[in-house]
């Protein structure tokens, strides 16, 4: 009951910061509409016994006049508190989504972002953050109303027969109780279908995703995804048949019973009327009353079971944005404390899970401060995890990162991540102007972003896309999608795989002044000319700076200060390229294997 009366606080609460006027006039209307039947039925009783009396016409004009005031009342409300509940949702729906993203921002890492536990509770808040509070609100005022109207009619008939008002009121019991077992059955299901109704949802995207598109096509993997879809709302409809059919059980037996005791109370009404206990008034308020408590009845359970269903979602919502921050509250020491001694990564193991292998076994290396260090191994060795370790995107399982003698944990996460600078391995395309996508790289924070041309030109022009981006209809205005359309704006474009990674190069080199710039691959996509400019480019940028560049192609990293070769999640080799050409070991074989393709002189410095 507690947890009920917090969740339709909450709801309450943030309906009132929403629109606190509109909200008092909600509940007024709700609450008399609630009160309308009753009053109806008191004054359709006063009416007939005034007319059996005889009245004068001015005894039973009044009478007549509220009844029509009230059925027009009984008119207005529906469309009018459909209009406030639409306005008072969409008030409400603002504020409720700008809490829930913001709170889902602070989660900061993403071993919280890939919890499948987390991303179920994510996918119920924002369930509930679409329109969930306001949802309890027009269902708890509904269940509000319909106790109101419940209470009133029991009221009005009091005068009729205390008996008969008891029982209307206590028809009321059963109803209650079996929704309240109803609603616990609904709990445990949504939860336990949430997984299938994820996986459902996943093979429905592939299905008109359009990054998916080639291969699903080429591959005619369509009737198989279909089929998996299907397999998976097939065990969600499953089980919300269980429960539709134990809510239809429950319902006719409900409304079975209410039927009995209506016909019961009619009857009985009819013969004491018959007997001269009761007024032809009495009559006419009992079939009234009746008939209102049933309807009454029916949508409060209704509202009952929306207010169950809408306040779980709400509580996922609410307790998301009572969670405290994932990378926890960090001392604000925000910056160098032991002098400059760069970055020192002390015997890092890391892994993914409980669950999953080691990734990182031990690994012990020293970027000392404007060092260009690069990171070479084969597929799967760790190079990857390194880096978005290094970003604090995952803290190590064991062992430390320190930048500049302070463990990354003891920074804030914020002041690390303003001073680095990157592009990753697995880099996004933004459905944005080509402005916007370079511009994005430099918001920290910030709700605006500043797409003036001359300070995008240096960055794209080290990254070689500049000329392309003048080259386009709406040069850096382009809007680079083909599936949002801006009407304000020449037609979107696409680019090719290669010129998106330079744009991706582009967005990092913005914020390039940054104190640590890690490049994953930078040039995975470009054709071989285009590497070897924005490699001779990246190198006269890293100049100086402290870097860290995860290449496959040996022929980019062999300048580099420091050269890290990964295997299996440990330090095989490190060393300068001459040192290890010399050493003969596994970055020297690679080297020479590459080399022989490419005809490179793996001798020169
Ligand atoms: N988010 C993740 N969750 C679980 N395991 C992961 C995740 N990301 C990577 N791994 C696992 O960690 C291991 C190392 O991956 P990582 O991406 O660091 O390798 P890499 O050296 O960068 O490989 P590549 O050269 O192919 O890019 C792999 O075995 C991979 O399966």
């Amino acid at each position: 009951m507690t947890a009920v009366l917090s969740r339709a606080g909450a709801a309450l609460l943030l309906a009132w910061r929403a629109r606190p006027a509109l909200l008092c006039g909600y509940v007024a209307a709700r609450l008399l509409s609630g009160a309308l039947p009753a009053l109806a039925a008191w004054l359709t009783k006063v009416g007939i016994d005034r007319v059996v009396a005889g009245g004068a016409a001015a005894a039973v004009l009044p009478v007549a006049a509220a009844l029509a005031a009230a059925g027009l009342l009984a008119a207005l409300g529906p469309p009018v508190l459909r209009y406030v509940q639409a306005e008072l949702g969409r008030a409400v729906a603002v504020i409720a989504k700008d809490r829930l993203y913001a709170a889902v921002g602070r989660f900061t890492l993403l071993q919280t972002l890939e919890d499948p536990a987390f991303r179920d509770r994510l996918r119920m808040a924002e369930q509930a953050g679409n329109g969930g509070p306001s949802q309890v609100v027009d269902s708890v005022l509904g269940v509000a109303q319909a106790v109101v109207t419940i209470a009133g009619m029991a009221g009005a008939l009091v005068v009729v027969s205390p008996w008969l008002a008891a029982g209307l009121a206590a028809a009321a019991v059963p109803a209650l109780v079996a929704e309240l077992r109803l609603s616990r059955r609904r709990a445990a299901l949504t939860f336990s279908l949430s997984p299938a109704e994820r996986r459902e949802l996943f093979y429905t995207d592939l299905l008109t995703d359009l990054s998916a598109a080639k291969e699903v096509r080429l591959f005619g993997a369509g009737d198989l995804l279909r089929h998996r879809m299907l397999n998976e709302l097939r065990t969600v409809n499953a089980g919300h048949r269980r429960m539709d059919r134990a809510e239809l059980g429950s319902q006719v037996s409900l409304a079975a019973l209410s039927a009995l005791f209506a016909g019961a109370a009619v009857a009985w009404t009819l013969v004491a009327a018959a007997a001269g206990r009761l007024s032809a008034g009495d009559v006419g308020a009992v079939i009234l009353a009746v008939a209102g408590v049933q309807a009454a009845l029916s949508g409060g359970v209704q509202y009952l079971a929306l207010a169950h269903h809408a306040g779980l979602l709400f509580d996922h919502y609410r307790s998301l944005l009572a969670t405290p921050p994932d990378a926890g509250a960090a001392p604000a020491v925000g910056g160098p404390v032991a002098g400059e001694t760069g970055i020192v990564l002390d015997d890092v193991w890391f892994r993914y899970g409980d669950e999953h292998p080691w990734v990182l076994r031990g690994v012990s290396v020293a970027i000392p401060p404007g060092c260009a260090v690069a990171v070479v191994g084969e597929n799967g060795a760790g190079k990857s995890t390194l880096v978005k370790l290094l970003c604090r995107l995952y803290d190590p399982t064991r062992g430390a990162i320190r930048w500049d003698g302070v463990d990354l944990r003891d920074l804030p996460v914020e002041d690390l991540r303003r001073r680095v600078a990157a592009v990753f391995q697995d880099f996004m395309c933004y459905e944005l102007t080509a402005a916007e996508n370079i511009a994005l790289g430099d918001t920290d924070g910030r709700t605006t972003l500043d797409t003036d041309a001359s300070r995008l030109a240096e960055p794209a022009t080290r990254a070689g896309i500049h000329d392309t981006l003048l080259a386009l209809p709406g040069r850096y205005d382009t809007l680079l999608s083909r599936t949002f359309v801006d009407y304000d704006r020449p037609e979107g474009v696409l680019l090719s795989g290669g010129q998106w990674q330079r744009l991706a190069l582009a967005r990092a080199l913005l914020r390039g002044q940054r104190d640590l710039l890690i490049l994953d691959e930078p040039s995975s996509g470009l054709d071989a000319a285009a590497e070897h400019r924005v490699h001779r480019t990246i190198a006269a940028h890293r100049d100086g700076r402290t870097s860290v560049l995860v290449s496959h192609r040996l022929n980019t990293v062999r300048d580099a200060d420091r050269i890290v070769v990964l295997a299996d999640g440990r330090i095989a080799e490190t060393g300068t390229h001459a040192s290890l050409m010399a050493a003969g070991g596994t970055y020297a074989t690679l080297f020479r294997l590459q080399a022989s393709g490419y005809d490179l002189d793996p001798a020169a410095p």
